[in-house]
Order: structure tokens, then C-alpha cells, then sequence
């Protein structure tokens, strides 16, 4: 392998660390913890994993984390009402559903739900469209995750060409946004994207968020680019267990890369990381106190 490794486990814990550090200071000072709830509906074995790993990492800063479980069978009326609860709890700074919902749930009516100032999944249409107009706002977790690594190796991105394969609305549009503010000329590729080899091939600063093991591979890569894969899939590893492995060709890509994100240990880490940052900046917009630079 020639490619740096953008390894996210210093990464996520110097971001960790800045987030404790800021959150001792807004209790000292302010008396102030913020406070992030997570809610999950149904038992998804991975989601299951996540909102643990989020709950641990959230206490471990010295923020406070309210964990909400429900069954897989609760009526979306159910749900809101609990969002409501959430919206007006003066504890919560912060509230996270995990997606996906279950099928007879409306995700866009609970993410909707949510007050915009405690989005810190950075979903609701205020968000998202703060972010489009270039105004303040909560930004998701994983692409400003992505933008981190991207810019410990890289600080300024003015110029370079991106292509970001996928465009949910979780990952692959913000990612696309902030690239375009930092001066990226951004293509938004897609599953029906024609010869999307090709398209790569162009990219200075290539993203992968598809949910697809490995589609893109190492002679899709620019010689130099920087490659940030945002994939986790489960696939199976013999004798009954499973691995995590990206959306990249990881081994042939790190050939011809000048940079490249791991699989575990790389965006993941980093999403879980700027979730606390964004339960903090929220907390301290709710009090009228400046959002610390983290
Ligand atoms: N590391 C982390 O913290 C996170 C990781 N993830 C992971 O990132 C991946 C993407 O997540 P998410 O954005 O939520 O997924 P979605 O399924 O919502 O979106 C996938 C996108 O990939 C596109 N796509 C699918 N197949 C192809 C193809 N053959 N060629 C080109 N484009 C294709 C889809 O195109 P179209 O729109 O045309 O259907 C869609 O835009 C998943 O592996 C997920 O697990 C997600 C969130 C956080
Ligand atoms: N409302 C909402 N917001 C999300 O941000 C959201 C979501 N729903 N649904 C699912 C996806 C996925 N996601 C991950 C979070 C952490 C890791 C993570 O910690 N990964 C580690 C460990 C993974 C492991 O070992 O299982 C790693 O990549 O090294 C991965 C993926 C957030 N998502």
C-alpha cells in the first residue's frame, strides 16, 4: 500500500477530547450539560450496536445520554408524541432517530417532527436548507466527519475535483454541500449514473457512500486521489461470523490512492465523534452561548 492511512481513531479521539474539554467548561461555567437522546425503534442487530457505541461515546464526554427503545411494532403516533415529549424536555439538547424506521412509520414526518434546534442529525429541512443557502446550521454527522479527515490531509480543497457516489439525504447530498462550500467543483454521482467508472476516475477527492461491498475499485481511482469511504456492510467471513468491509476495493485502491479512509475504523468513528460535537454546539446555541470551534 502506498497511500497515507487517514486512520479515524486519533482523529475521532482528539475531536472527542475537545468536545469533554468544552463540555467541563459549559458545566463550570454555565452549569450547563448537554444532553443527547437517542431513539430506536425495533431491534436491527446493527443499529442496535450503534446507538450503544453512541451512548457509551456520550457519557465518556461528560455528556448525558437518555437511551429510547421501542418496540418494533410502536405506531408512528407513538412515536411523535414521544419526539414532542422530547422537543419540550429542557434536558435534551439533542435528539437522534436511528434510521431506517420501520416500514409503517413515515421517516420524513418524524424527521420532520423534530425542533430544528435539536436536530442533530442535521435532517429537517431547516437543516438541510440552511446548509444549501450556506447559513448556519446543524450539518450531519458523517459528512462533516468525512470533511474532517479529508482536510488532515489535505487543508485546503479549493479547486480539486470531487465526486461523491450516492445521495441520500443522510450522507451523500450534505457531503456534496460542504464540498461545494469549501470551492469543490462536486459531481453527484448515483445508480443511474452512466459509466460511473469514469466519472471517478475524475476525482481528486473521490466519496463513497452506496451501501454496495467494494463496487468501486482500484483502476476507478485517479492516481493521487483521496478517497473517503463512508460504506459499512456486513458480509459474511466463514464459520458463521461477519466482517465489516467498505464500499472501496480497500487493497487495490490503496495502490493508486495518494489517500484512503479504513473500513472499520475510519468515517464510522468520526460519525459518532461529531455527533457529540453536534450535541454541544446544540446545547450551546439553546443557552445563547457562542458554538465552540471544534
Ligand atoms: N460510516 C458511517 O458513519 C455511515 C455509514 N453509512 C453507510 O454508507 C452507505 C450509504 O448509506 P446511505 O447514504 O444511508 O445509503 P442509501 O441506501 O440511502 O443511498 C445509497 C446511494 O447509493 C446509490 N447507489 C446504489 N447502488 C448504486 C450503484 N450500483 N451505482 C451507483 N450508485 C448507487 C443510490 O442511488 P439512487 O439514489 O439512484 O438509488 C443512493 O443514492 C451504507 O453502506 C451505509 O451503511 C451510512 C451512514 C453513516
Ligand atoms: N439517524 C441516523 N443517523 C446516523 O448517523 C445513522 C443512522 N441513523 N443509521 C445508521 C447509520 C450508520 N451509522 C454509523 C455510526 C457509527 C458507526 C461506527 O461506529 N463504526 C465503527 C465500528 C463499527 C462496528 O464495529 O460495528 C467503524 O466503522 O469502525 C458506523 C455507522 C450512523 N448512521
Amino acid at each position: 500500500m502506498s497511500a497515507t492511512l487517514i486512520d479515524g481513531k486519533p482523529i475521532s479521539a482528539a475531536v472527542k477530547a475537545k468536545v469533554a474539554a468544552e463540555a467541563a467548561r459549559l458545566a463550570r461555567d454555565h452549569g450547563l450539560v448537554p444532553g443527547l437522546a437517542v431513539v430506536l425503534v425495533g431491534e436491527d442487530p446493527a443499529s442496535t450496536v450503534y446507538v450503544r457505541n453512541k451512548g457509551k461515546a456520550t457519557i465518556e464526554a461528560g455528556l448525558r445520554s437518555f437511551e429510547h427503545k421501542l418496540p418494533e411494532h410502536t405506531s408512528e403516533a407513538e412515536l411523535l408524541a414521544l419526539i414532542a415529549r422530547l422537543n419540550a424536555d429542557p434536558t435534551v439538547h439533542g435528539i437522534l432517530v436511528q434510521l431506517p424506521v420501520p416500514a409503517h412509520i413515515d421517516s420524513q414526518a418524524v424527521i420532520q417532527a423534530i425542533s430544528p434546534d435539536k436536530d442533530v442529525d442535521g435532517l429537517h429541512p431547516m437543516n438541510s436548507g440552511r446548509l444549501a443557502s450556506g447559513l448556519a446550521a446543524l450539518v450531519p454527522c458523517t459528512p462533516l466527519g468525512c470533511l474532517h479527515m479529508l482536510k488532515t490531509v489535505r487543508p485546503q480543497l479549493a479547486g480539486l475535483e470531487a465526486v461523491v457516489v450516492g445521495r441520500s439525504n443522510l450522507v451523500g447530498k450534505p457531503v456534496a454541500q460542504l464540498l461545494l462550500a469549501e470551492n469543490c467543483t462536486v459531481t453527484i454521482a448515483h445508480s443511474r449514473t452512466r459509466d460511473l467508472p469514469a466519472v471517478c476516475r475524475r476525482a481528486d477527492i473521490l466519496v463513497a457512500a452506496v451501501g454496495r461491498p467494494e463496487m468501486l475499485r482500484g483502476d476507478w481511482v485517479k492516481p493521487g486521489a483521496i478517497v473517503i469511504d463512508v460504506g459499512i456492510n456486513r458480509v459474511p467471513a466463514g464459520e458463521g461470523k461477519t466482517r465489516l468491509i467498505g464500499d472501496v476495493a480497500f487493497a487495490e485502491a490503496a495502490e493508486i490512492a495518494s489517500a484512503i479512509t479504513p473500513v472499520p475504523g475510519g468515517v464510522g468513528l468520526m460519525t459518532v465523534a461529531c455527533l457529540l460535537a453536534n450535541t454541544l454546539k446544540a446545547a450551546s446555541m439553546q443557552a445563547g452561548l457562542p458554538a465552540p470551534q471544534i
